[in-house]
């Protein structure tokens, strides 16, 4: 069996290490014996994405969201196939922006999204940063999911956009409303960088879990020791015990 990772736009949006995700997919992939195919999609690239079982894409500045923004809407048709083939997309921070309607920007940019999940963000002058702790339900079981936010932009989700996790501290979508991210049937957005998926394992092989589902019936993930993994993000958690929302 083999997996089929599509990794959006490597050169423009990567930051905090986001590309340590595509890394623990493979390896956590690749460890368990399912062969992994990572190709690299930029702007201009006219594959078709309903090729892949999982793409992914990182956190990016404003001046390279602008630039991914235009190409993604000529992906958007392919993109939105994709969806409906069952294909994970899993996008931080400046790309899940991309993901909603649009993201007016500080500097007064309104850059149109593809409107994959149903929200929008709205750029702050004041940037919500740091270390953050919240609550995820995956499969009926609680989790607690850390990782490290940077952003000016504020997410309102839509009613019919769930968000990923709750927020137990820090900022989340806006500071606001205590949500954190978007989940909605295989598409994820979140704000968490880290990478997130090094200090949350349980959440990489969520995403292996819901794109190994296209290649094969009720797959099985033999677990891991995570010994090392749970160590960071428990010392994240450690952290933050005790704090209550914001
Ligand atoms: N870390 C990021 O991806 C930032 C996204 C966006 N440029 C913002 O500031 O909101």
């Amino acid at each position: 069996m083999k997996l089929k990772i599509g990794y959006l736009y490597p050169d423009l949006l990567e930051v905090y290490s986001d590309r340590g995700n595509v890394t623990v997919l493979q390896k956590r992939s690749e460890w368990r014996g399912i062969e992994c195919q990572v190709d690299r999609i930029t702007i201009g690239d006219q594959r078709d994405l309903s090729d892949y079982d999982l793409l992914f894409s990182g956190g990016g500045e404003d001046r390279e969201q602008l630039l991914v923004a235009e190409d993604l809407l000529r992906k958007r048709e392919s993109l939105f196939q994709a969806v409906a083939s069952g294909t994970v997309v899993f996008t931080i921070c400046g790309s899940y922006q991309l993901l909603g309607h649009y993201f007016e920007t500080i500097g007064g940019k309104k850059i149109e999204g593809v409107g994959l999940l149903d929200l929008y963000t709205i750029g702050g002058s004041k940037r919500l940063v740091g270390n953050s702790v919240c609550e995820t339900e995956l499969v009926g079981k609680v989790h607690t999911l850390v990782g490290y936010e940077n952003h000016s932009g504020r997410t309102y989700l839509g009613d019919s956009t769930p968000a990923l996790a709750s927020v137990v501290a820090g900022q989340g979508n806006n500071g606001g409303d205590g949500k954190e991210g978007a989940a909605k049937g295989s598409v994820f957005g979140t704000y968490l960088h880290g990478p997130i998926l090094s200090k949350n394992p349980f959440f990489a092989d969520h995403l292996l879990q819901l794109a190994l589902a296209r290649r094969t019936d009720k797959p099985v993930l033999p677990l891991l020791d995570d010994t090392w993994e749970m160590a960071a993000h428990t010392h994240i958690v450690q952290q933050y015990s005790g704090v209550s929302r914001r």
